[in-house]
């Protein structure tokens, strides 16, 4: 499965989270531009935008130095604390989404993955977040024998074919018996479906899915029935 809006969402919300922590540092903003620069931000500094901004070659490879870089220009285009602050700042949100304390976990996640392992599948998460998603997966899914593929740890992020590629060398299998579950068109069903494993898109809301709305699943627990019924 995917990490992040799959099988754990940040709680409180992300612009709670930067709103808490521009008040505590003194910046005046407001929820609503904090929510509206967040959504900017992810776009304007994915891993893809500012690798080529540099002048990466493969700009879809990154290192956990890359992400470090990456969220720090995140949170300055945020939040633009004064140069004083900038290190305070990134470094109290970088702690704040490193800890388990600040995620939940989904509530079809845990009867779901049950489902999986008593039907004899290898349970795995397959996630573009960093290594801060190790302790608290251990902390939050400690039940489960998890293999964790994190792109800063795997040298490429979703949607690189190299990505995919070493996740199943890695696992020793074909493509096709890799399944993933994720709620990103692009990165965890349109790339991977491409490379050659199975996937199925968790929308997790009303909204039309993009692409194949035929294999759109709102929730885990409709997701491990199509699976289990094949
Ligand atoms: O942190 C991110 O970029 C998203 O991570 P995900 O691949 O687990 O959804």
């Amino acid at each position: 499965m995917d990490a992040v809006g799959t099988v754990i969402e940040p709680s409180p919300a992300v612009a709670d989270a930067y709103l808490a922590t521009a008040q505590s540092h003194g910046i005046t903003l407001d929820r609503e531009t904090i929510r509206r620069r967040f959504r900017q931000a992810i776009s304007t500094y994915s891993v893809h935008a500012f690798q080529t901004k540099q002048g990466v070659d493969d700009p879809l490879r990154t290192t956990e130095e890359t992400e470090v870089a990456r969220w720090r220009a995140i949170v300055q285009f945020v939040l633009s604390p004064e140069p004083e602050k900038q290190n305070a700042v990134f470094q109290h949100l970088w702690d704040h989404f490193g800890q388990a304390q600040n995620w939940r976990i989904f509530e079809d996640v845990s009867p779901a993955l049950s489902r999986l392992a008593d039907a004899g599948f290898r349970l795995g998460l397959a996630s573009n977040f960093d290594q801060r998603l190790r302790p608290i997966v251990e902390c939050l899914l400690p039940t489960y024998d998890l293999s964790l593929f994190i792109s800063s740890e795997v040298g490429w992020v979703k949607p690189a074919t190299a990505f995919y590629e070493r996740v199943t060398e890695s696992l020793d299998c074909e493509p096709h018996e890799i399944l993933l579950i994720g709620d990103d068109w692009k990165n965890d069903v349109q790339a991977p479906r491409v490379f050659g494993w199975q996937t199925l898109y968790l929308t997790r809301s009303q909204r039309p899915g993009e692409g194949d709305i035929s294999n759109n699943y709102l929730t885990l627990s409709d997701a491990i029935v199509a699976i289990l019924d094949r």
